[in-house]
């Protein structure tokens, strides 16, 4: 579960027991010059759970990443794995695993190849290597270039990079960019069974539909800043049930003296505030009343994200000016965020 956490200083430890492999990040802040990337961010990651970190494009979902990855200076705020600052880790590539860019491999290189010199570079067995090509399901491309891979398999490329060392820790960047929906479904059991063996992972996605049935908690953010923490259940809402009868007010009537509370949509359907159909039907039949359509209503995620990230105080600044958004419920296009360029530092 994700929490808030007190702030403190950055401990000086430099390995973290392997049972206590939470991420937490403290008042995380990073300015690019007068622009804040990421503002006072603070939450937790834990152990033995998928974590979603969610945000439009450009709010600041990298550059979190990045810093927890010790890859750039936070300006104010501080990060910790199992307790220890990144750069303080004794192994950082057997504590963390990360996949920050799914194209950052040297085209020429084949995919074994690639995964031998980070090995190597690890003090990592080279028997890993093979291992971790079978796990993530690409052994047959091994020996190609991975300059002729498809996103797919970069991905699972880089995954493969991620765990070479056994982490207890992964950090994955955009996992499911160009990943099918069978690669998404492969990528979740993958996730699922890491987490079944304690693991901590924090994967950031710009679309919550695409990670939404794989994550336990979500940590929301929007032009840097928190919006929402918590477990997904939390962002689905009071649970709730479409019925269609011939008489609705006598329905809501009936409901209301069952303890269920409804309200009226059209002219015949009624939103009843239960996630129990049965109920509904048995007081419909006792009424005497006949029911022409009864489904559970599902909450939008992707529609409730939107809602999130689009309120005025959050409106995406990367955006602003430009088109309006999307009608509720549409993705937004891929679109990488400007910003003053002064005071750059690593890549984005
Ligand atoms: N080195 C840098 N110099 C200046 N601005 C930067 C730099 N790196 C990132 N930014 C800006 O910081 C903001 C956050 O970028 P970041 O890449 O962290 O967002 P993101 O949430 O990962 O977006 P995406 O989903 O598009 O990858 C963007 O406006 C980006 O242009």
């Amino acid at each position: 579960m994700v929490k808030g956490t007190h702030v403190s200083s950055p401990p000086t430890q430099t390995q973290p027991s392997r049972a206590h492999s939470r991420i937490e990040i403290v008042g995380l802040t990073k300015s690019f010059g007068s622009f804040k990337a990421v503002d006072n961010l603070t939450f937790s990651v834990e152990p033995g759970r998928i974590t979603g970190f969610l945000g439009p494009n450009g709010a600041g979902k990298t550059t979190t990443l990045r810093m927890v990855l010790g890859l750039i200076t936070p300006t104010a705020g501080h990060s910790t794995i199992g307790g220890v600052p990144y750069a303080h880790l004794k192994h950082p590539t057997r504590t963390v695993g990360a996949a920050l860019e799914a194209t950052n491999f040297h085209p020429g290189r084949s995919g074994r190849d690639h995964l031998r010199v980070l090995a190597a570079a690890g003090g990592i067995p080279e028997s890993r290597v093979d291992e971790m090509l079978e796990l993530v399901g690409i052994p047959a491309a091994a020996k190609r270039r991975a300059g002729n891979y498809s996103m797919g398999m970069r991905q699972r490329l880089g995954l493969a990079a991620a765990m070479l060392g056994d982490p207890n820790v992964l950090v994955l960047d955009e996992p499911t960019n160009g990943l099918d929906p069978e690669g998404i479904r492969w990528l979740r059991g993958f996730l699922r069974h890491l987490a079944g063996e304690k693991k901590t992972i924090l994967i950031s996605s710009h679309l919550l539909g695409e990670v939404q049935a794989t994550v336990d908690d979500v940590v929301i953010i929007s032009n840097g800043r928190l919006v929402k923490n918590g477990p997904i259940e939390s962002l689905h809402g009071q649970a709730s049930a479409i019925v269609r009868t011939t008489d609705p007010a006598r329905l809501a009537s009936a409901l209301h003296a069952s303890g269920i509370t409804s309200e009226r949509l059209e002219d015949t359907v009624l939103q009843a505030y239960t996630s129990d159909l049965q109920a509904i039907g048995d007081t419909a039949l006792s009424a005497g009343l006949p029911i022409y359509e009864l489904r559970a209503q599902q909450q939008d995620l992707e529609a409730l994200f939107f809602e999130l990230t689009s309120q005025p105080e959050n409106q995406n600044r990367n955006l602003a000016g430009a088109e309006p958004p999307p009608p509720v419920g549409q993705h937004l296009p891929p679109h990488r965020g400007q910003a003053p360029q002064q005071g750059q530092e690593g890549i984005s």
